[in-house]
């Protein structure tokens, strides 16, 4: 397991917003990391940042170069799906991949092809026929043709549905993620992605709430469901946050003693929504 990404620091200013405010945080190879964040969090400024397409203050490696001074050799390395991301409309499927084929040099038409005869997407279509659904068969297929050790997806699946969203996934974890690779996706769809990611981080008004790995997770933190006259001794006790259920609450704490807890009520892990809420401003 190796460093891909070593942020201390990181900062973009817009005028007085700080639009990431020293962000500091590290990925290692063969991670999936969620990047989760309300709109406007700094998401897209820090995937941007990362790609060497925005200035910034802080120190910051990627892959080995420093985004603004090493952009050309950075790029060699890696591949970027930004949420605005649009193909050509006006080519047909087959010059797009003659096209990806002569500028990129570690595109493979043979994969692309390959992938995309298991679609509905034929090489005669034009793109701007294409249905929303098959042109993000399109862009999965090009892609997980890139021979890229660092894959960034901002917001992959806005504006899918619920179907080709999860099929989004599944495919890019099963057809395209080997355990080496690095894939940093940011979302808003907390729940789909749950699944499939190694690392979180969540991300609020520029800032780093959160960036652990899922393993972790599961150690720190705790979901404790009590009714009736436990849940305001579960409510006394300090936590991150807390939901009202029925008769009683759901309340979310961090390093705390579980078997205090445990006679309470019931104890679980809690999902990568439930924390976002309560880290991100649930009841208290
Ligand atoms: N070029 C810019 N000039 C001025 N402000 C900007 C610029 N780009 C982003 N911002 C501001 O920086 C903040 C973070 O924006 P960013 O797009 O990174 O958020 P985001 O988490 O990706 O949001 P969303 O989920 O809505 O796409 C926002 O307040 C935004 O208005």
């Amino acid at each position: 397991m190796s460093t891909i990404i070593e942020a201390r620091g990181l900062t973009r200013r817009f005028g007085d917003l700080r639009a990431v405010d020293e962000a500091s945080f590290t990925v290692n190879s063969g991670s999936v990391m969620g990047l989760i964040g309300p709109n406007g969090a700094g998401k897209t400024t820090l995937l941007r940042s990362l790609l060497g397409l925005t200035e910034f203050d802080g120190e910051l490696e990627v892959l080995g170069c420093s985004p603004l001074r090493e952009r050309a050799k950075l790029m060699e390395q890696v591949c970027f799906i930004a949420d605005t991301a649009v193909l050509p409309r006006w080519m047909k499927v087959a010059q797009l991949l003659d096209y990806v084929t002569g500028i990129h040099p570690r595109f493979d038409r043979d994969h692309a092809e390959a992938f995309l005869r298991d679609t509905d997407v034929s090489l005669k279509r034009r793109i701007r026929d294409l249905s929303k659904g098959m042109m993000v068969q399109l862009h999965l297929a090009m892609v997980m043709a890139i021979d890229a050790k660092l894959l960034i997806l901002d917001e992959p699946t806005l504006g899918l549905d619920i179907l080709f969203r999860k099929r989004f996934f599944e495919q890019l974890i099963s057809d395209y993620y080997d355990g080496e690779r690095t894939i940093i996706i940011s979302t808003h769809q907390v729940e789909e992605v749950q699944n499939i990611l190694t690392d979180v981080t969540f991300i609020d008004r520029g800032k780093l709430v959160l960036s652990r790995s899922m393993e972790s997770i599961e150690e720190d933190f705790v979901q404790l469901d009590t009714v009736g006259e436990n849940a305001q001794r579960a409510m006394d006790i300090p936590h991150l946050g807390a939901q009202s259920i029925l008769g009683g609450k759901s309340v979310i704490y961090e390093d705390v003693d579980r078997a205090l807890l445990g006679s309470l009520g019931k104890l679980r892990t809690p999902s990568i929504a439930d924390l976002f809420v309560a880290m991100m401003g649930g009841e208290k």
